[in-house]
């Protein structure tokens, strides 16, 4: 696939970095949506790219996803090497053995009181489901009918706006999800350049959380939306094939750069 070429442009000076950081949401992204949550798997041609551009020199790979880390794990089968992000900014896996996140004894209790409130409604909303996550839980609205859908997203606002408090709401593509941390995806990129070094960040992603990560974007990094709507990113793709495309693309570049090395 050819790449349009103000994005190629960009990709080329963004190969030849000191330090790349090359950071990815999974679910829209690296794997096409599906509808069963852990059923989704990467692209082949994105997960190769993703096992070659973790094998270069001066080079970092991360995953940033709303999913729990170990969902996360689960579903993209990434290596080591590879960084995670999960819960939207929220957990992390930068070294192997690293802790699990850790939360208050009263987030704890916030976060049961979610999970109820969540299954009460999933209950009276027939096709809908319950995600837990260390941190919060999310309600999928994906194999529901168009009418129940809507009903469940207003009931699940309503009740947990009205039954909680420090409660941060992040409506995603056909999810509702809650959590007790604030945290962003522009922490987690802010915290993954910092970790790596990187003197060069790419990021791509399809939904509305990425937003936070694009606005992170510093000059001559490069930030890619997937798919339609708004977007602080300067490039667009259609689809996870177009940025598995990408990615090969950055391959081939990043390599050609620092392989000998
Ligand atoms: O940040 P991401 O990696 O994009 O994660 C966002 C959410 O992705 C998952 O849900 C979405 O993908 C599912 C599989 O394609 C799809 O069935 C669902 O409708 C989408 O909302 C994941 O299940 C969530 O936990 C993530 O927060």
């Amino acid at each position: 696939m050819t790449l349009e070429r103000p994005l190629d442009t960009a990709l080329s000076r963004l190969a030849g970095t000191g330090v790349l950081l090359v950071a990815l949401d999974f679910d829209g992204n690296v794997s096409p949506h599906v509808d069963d949550p852990a059923g989704a798997r990467p692209l082949p041609e994105a997960a190769r790219a993703i096992e070659q551009l973790a094998s270069l020199a001066r080079t970092s790979v991360a995953l940033v996803s709303g999913r729990a880390i170990d969902s996360l794990v689960e579903v993209s089968g990434v290596g080591d090497d590879v960084l995670l992000s999960g819960s939207h900014g929220g957990e992390y896996r930068m070294e192997v053995g690293a802790p699990p996140l850790s939360l208050s004894d009263e987030e704890l209790e916030v976060v049961a009181r979610l999970g109820d409130i969540l299954r009460e409604v999933a209950a009276q909303h027939p096709g809908t489901e319950v995600e837990s996550k260390p941190a919060g839980h999310a309600l999928h609205l994906r194999n529901a009918d168009a009418e129940t859908a809507i009903d469940a997203q207003h009931v699940v606002r309503r009740r947990v706006l009205n039954e909680l408090s420090g409660i941060t709401a992040r409506p995603g593509k056909d999810v509702e999800e809650f959590s007790v941390l604030a945290a962003t995806k522009g922490d987690a990129i802010a915290r993954l350049r910092d970790h790596v070094g990187a003197t060069g960040v790419f990021y791509s992603g399809d939904d509305l959380t990425d937003e936070d990560a694009f606005r992170v974007l510093l000059d001559g990094d490069v930030g890619v939306k997937v798919g339609a709507g708004d977007t602080l990113a300067p490039f667009r793709v259609p689809s996870p094939d177009a940025i598995a495309a990408v990615l090969t693309r950055l391959v081939e570049l990043r390599g050609a750069v620092v392989g000998g090395e």
